[in-house]
């Protein structure tokens, strides 16, 4: 079995690692501090947003403002997805990663985008590297084709059909969520309801499963880095064992994981597209010595070449934009190959767009 990586970083053997004494140093991260305290984000009722009820409409309104306006992060219950299909989704998680490492090193993965498999980032960083293993597939609404089941077919094998069906349903409930997301943060921001739906409307998605084995070293790294989410939405179902941390009031906070709530967070994208109204949300994932983690995160980005642009009469509330214009493809290549997503990714994108090459 490969020990290295073309690069010569090590290959992500969490099996083979848990055995040893000590942590590869480029899984250790320096000064690290946990969160001592639970986030206390607001918990929204979708149904009587769904339903048009006003008094829920209201009260939803406000909570996701004063959310979204703090620290881009609120949870959602009542959300209109199955249960049964969030567990099926949670569970299905370990058909893939439960695979023989040789196997997963095997997906096929085109550098310069997210999508395949990935053992602590080891293929593509040196150092910084995190405790967990990810597997990233695209998502486009299309009635004609199950592309995500054909997809898991073609990447994994045929004898992933039924798991490719239950991400292709899962994908489906996802993508229908956003568009009721989007017409509530619409309303919220006083913008036509129906704006960021059609916006969004050619988008697409990136959806990532994340799995966090126990790690003997948890105080020494990190499940996933912290991190701003360049896309404009993410849907995120953590399963019952915590680990994502949110950085608020200059401190890591706890999001406790709630059975049936779904966690919005708000990423750059949509920060954008409110015309900083809204925070994009610093947070990361820790890992912990005893419990395996998993987590499905739904990345909502626009069709690659569209302009992103908030909507000229917030522009005109405003009176002035405080980010260029730019696209989602120039956003997704600067994070793939200039600059690791991490907690300065956005302000570093605006400063080399304007370098002129870049225009
Ligand atoms: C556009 C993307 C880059 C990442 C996947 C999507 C949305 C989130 C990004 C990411 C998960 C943020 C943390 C760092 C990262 C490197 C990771 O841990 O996977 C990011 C993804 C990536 O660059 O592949
Ligand atoms: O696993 C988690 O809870 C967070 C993962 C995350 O932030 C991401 O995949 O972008
Ligand atoms: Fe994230």
């Amino acid at each position: 079995m490969k020990q290295t990586h073309n690069n010569g970083s090590i290959v992500f053997d969490y099996h083979k690692l848990q055995k040893q004494a000590n942590l590869p140093t480029g899984f250790i991260w320096p000064n690290l501090e946990f969160a001592q305290e639970e986030h206390k984000e607001p918990l929204i009722d979708l149904q009587g947003f769904i339903s048009g009820d006003e008094r829920a409409t209201a009260e939803a309104i406000e909570h996701v403002r004063g959310a979204c306006v703090n620290h881009g992060l609120f949870q959602v219950i009542n959300h209109g997805v199955d249960a049964s299909l969030l567990k099926a989704a949670s569970e299905e998680i370990d058909s893939i990663f439960k695979l023989p490492l040789e196997r997963k090193l095997g997906i096929p993965r085109k550098t310069g985008l997210p999508q395949g498999y990935s053992g602590g980032h080891a293929e593509r960083f040196t150092k910084n590297l995190t405790w967990n293993e990810t597997f990233t597939f695209d998502y486009y609404e299309n009635d004609a084709e199950p592309l995500v089941v054909d997809h898991f077919k073609s990447v994994l094998g045929q004898d992933f059909e039924c798991s490719g069906w239950v991400y292709q349903k899962y994908c489906q409930a996802m993508w229908k969520l956003s568009g009721i997301l989007f017409e509530l943060l619409a309303v919220c921001l006083g913008v036509d309801r129906k704006h960021y739906k059609k916006f969004f409307e050619d988008g697409y998605s990136i959806m990532r499963l994340n799995f966090y084995p126990p790690c003997n070293n948890s105080a020494l790294t990190l499940g996933t880095s912290p991190h701003y989410d360049p896309s404009s939405i993410t849907i995120l179902l953590q399963e019952r064992v915590e680990g994502l941390e949110v950085f608020s009031n200059n401190k890591w906070q706890t999001v406790r994981p709630r059975p049936d709530a779904l966690v919005i967070i708000i990423g750059d994208t949509f920060m954008a597209l409110s015309n900083g109204i809204y925070k994009s949300c610093l947070h990361r994932a820790v890992v912990n010595g005893e419990r395996e983690r998993r987590s499905l995160a739904f990345f909502v980005t626009p069709k690659a070449d569209k302009v992103v642009r908030p909507p000229q009469d917030l522009i005109c509330r405003e009176g002035t934009r405080l980010y260029p214009d730019f696209t989602w493809s120039q956003l997704l290549g600067f994070t793939q190959k200039h600059h690791r997503v991490d907690a300065a990714t956005f302000p570093s994108f605006v400063n080399w767009l304007s370098s002129s090459k870049n225009l």
